[in-house]
């Protein structure tokens, strides 16, 4: 499991952990892996030109201690001094010792234009709100030179805990962190100024509490959570998922929602509602009625909502049911928040950022610049478990406390049509098979993701493929 705290969690864990080792030793931790995360990148130091970026805190410090080391090793080092009269002493002694020089901002341009590489040093966990003028200029002129850049800690100007952006900041190639994530390195928009992301051990991990901020599931997470038959399975102890999705002018989003269920590890895949031909067409193992949920025959957990058009009658039948159900497209348009606060049952909400904006009566920029704000808030509206689909896809669990579920495996290439319906499917069945909704949306999640990736291979593709992919990234997680 990858793991992410806010800040207040990280300053409280390294008082913790500054109480027991020498003064400093934080600090030289995390400038040697800085430093050895700059050589890498650089390949060969000596003769390298480095620029410094460094403000007033002691995430400059990092920067003024690693250029120190990258100097002994022969690089040219250079350092912007963004307040003179309060750079890190220490760090500045250094990089002096070291043979490196400094400039006021004013130079910065000049030095910057000729560098390989750039270490944003400028501001980490201390920065509020965004860049201040004159660091928004450095990062301005950073954005238009050819070097490297590397965040130490952050990228400057992003919100660590929350992975919002306001207004400027550094877009870098490789943020090296320490001791542990933070949110904003996780989620977008902040995650994409962050380029790949090193972690660099400095010691903290005994000191942070059980419970993160955020996590992201992994293989050898998400094979735990897998549902495998044992010897005494039937289909039905396996668990049967209802889809009640599709409409006539809609038929294609349940033979992919269906498409989904099949691969989701549920025993039997019923479908109700009016595009059943087209279903059985394409997928003859489908448990076909004629009748609305009420009467359908038992279910373990409802899918609804996918091509629903404006079906009101079926996700109200679907939402008085007391098994698990997850609602996604239409479904949430029309499904009553009252119902759904009101349910036992678990209840799965998939939206994407455009359906969150409207159920939270905001803008949708506002729900893309704020995921982490947005999930958690919609999940206390609605007493839901949500799942916040997206560049950055988020599961925040029912009331919008606790630890949020953040998926690593995405593409670009699932925003296509239908991939949403595949991935409600999957999730409905995973929840079926007895995962709890927070599972069933992140264990989804990352198979949807992963089996997306696996489908395009660098190209374009359709939801159908996504769907076929699924087997390939379930045995490749339990490989
Ligand atoms: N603690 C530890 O054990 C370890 C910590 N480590 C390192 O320390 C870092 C935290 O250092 P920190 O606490 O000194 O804060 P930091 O991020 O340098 O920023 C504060 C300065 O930024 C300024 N500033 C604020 N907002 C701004 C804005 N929007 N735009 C521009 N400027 C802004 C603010 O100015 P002020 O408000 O004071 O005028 C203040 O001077 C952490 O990220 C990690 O790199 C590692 O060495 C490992 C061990
Ligand atoms: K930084």
């Amino acid at each position: 499991m990858r793991t992410a705290y806010r800040v207040e969690t990280v300053r409280r864990a390294e008082r913790e952990l500054m109480a027991r080792v020498p003064e400093g030793a934080l600090m030289q931790r995390a400038a040697a892996g800085l430093a050895a995360a700059c050589a890498d990148l650089l390949g060969r130091v000596y003769g390298r030109r480095v620029v410094l970026l460094v403000g007033s805190g002691d995430n400059g410090g990092d920067a003024l201690y690693a250029g120190a080391r990258l100097a002994r090793r022969g690089a040219g080092v250079t350092a912007v001094l963004l307040a003179p009269e309060r750079t890190h002493a220490g760090g500045l002694a250094a990089l002096r010792r070291a043979g490196g020089h400094t400039v006021a901002p004013a130079g910065a341009e000049a030095v910057v234009r000729r560098a390989d590489l750039v270490l944003d040093g400028i501001v980490g966990i201390g920065g509020k709100g965004g860049l201040r003028p004159d660091a928004a200029s450095l990062a301005a002129i950073v954005a238009e030179a050819r070097a490297a850049v590397v965040a130490v800690d952050l990228p400057s100007g992003v919100d660590a805990d929350t992975g919002e952006v306001h207004g400027s900041a550094i877009r870098a190639d490789l943020t090296v962190t320490f001791g542990t994530h933070k949110p904003g390195l996780l989620v977008d928009p902040a995650r994409e100024y962050a380029g790949s992301v090193r972690l660099v051990d400095i010691g903290l991990g005994g000191e942070l509490p059980a419970e993160p901020e955020l996590a992201a599931l992994q293989h050898a997470d998400v094979a735990a959570l897998l549902p495998v038959p044992g010897g005494e399975s039937d289909k039905y102890r396996r668990g049967v998922v209802g889809i009640a999705a599709g409409s006539a002018r809609y038929p294609g989003a349940a033979v992919l929602a269906v498409a989904g269920a099949l691969r989701g590890g549920a025993g039997a895949v019923r479908y109700v509602g009016p595009a059943g031909d087209a279903v059985v067409a394409r997928f003859p193992e489908t448990l076909v009625s004629d009748q609305g949920p009420r009467q359908a025959g038992r279910v373990q957990a409802w899918v609804v909502g996918p091509g629903a058009g404006e079906d009101a009658q079926t996700v109200a039948e679907v939402l008085a049911a007391e098994v698990p159900v997850l609602i996604d497209a239409d479904g949430l348009r029309l499904a009553d928040a009252d119902a759904v606060r009101g349910r036992t049952a678990p209840t799965l909400m998939t939206p994407h950022a455009g359906e969150a904006a409207a159920l939270l009566g905001v803008a949708r920029e506002e729900v893309e610049g704020a995921r982490l704000r947005s999930a958690r808030e919609l999940a206390a509206r609605y007493r839901a478990t949500v799942l916040l689909k997206g560049s950055t896809t988020l599961v925040a669990d029912a009331g919008g406390a606790g630890v949020v579920r953040v998926n690593a495996t995405g593409t670009a290439w699932l925003a296509t049509a239908g991939s949403g319906d595949v991935l409600s499917g999957l999730a409905g069945s995973l929840l079926a098979a007895g995962l709890s909704a927070l599972d069933a949306g992140s264990v989804g999640a990352y198979l949807h993701g992963l089996a997306g990736r696996f489908a395009a291979d660098g190209a374009p593709v359709g939801a159908h493929d996504v769907a076929a992919a699924v087997a390939g990234a379930w045995r490749d997680v339990r490989r």
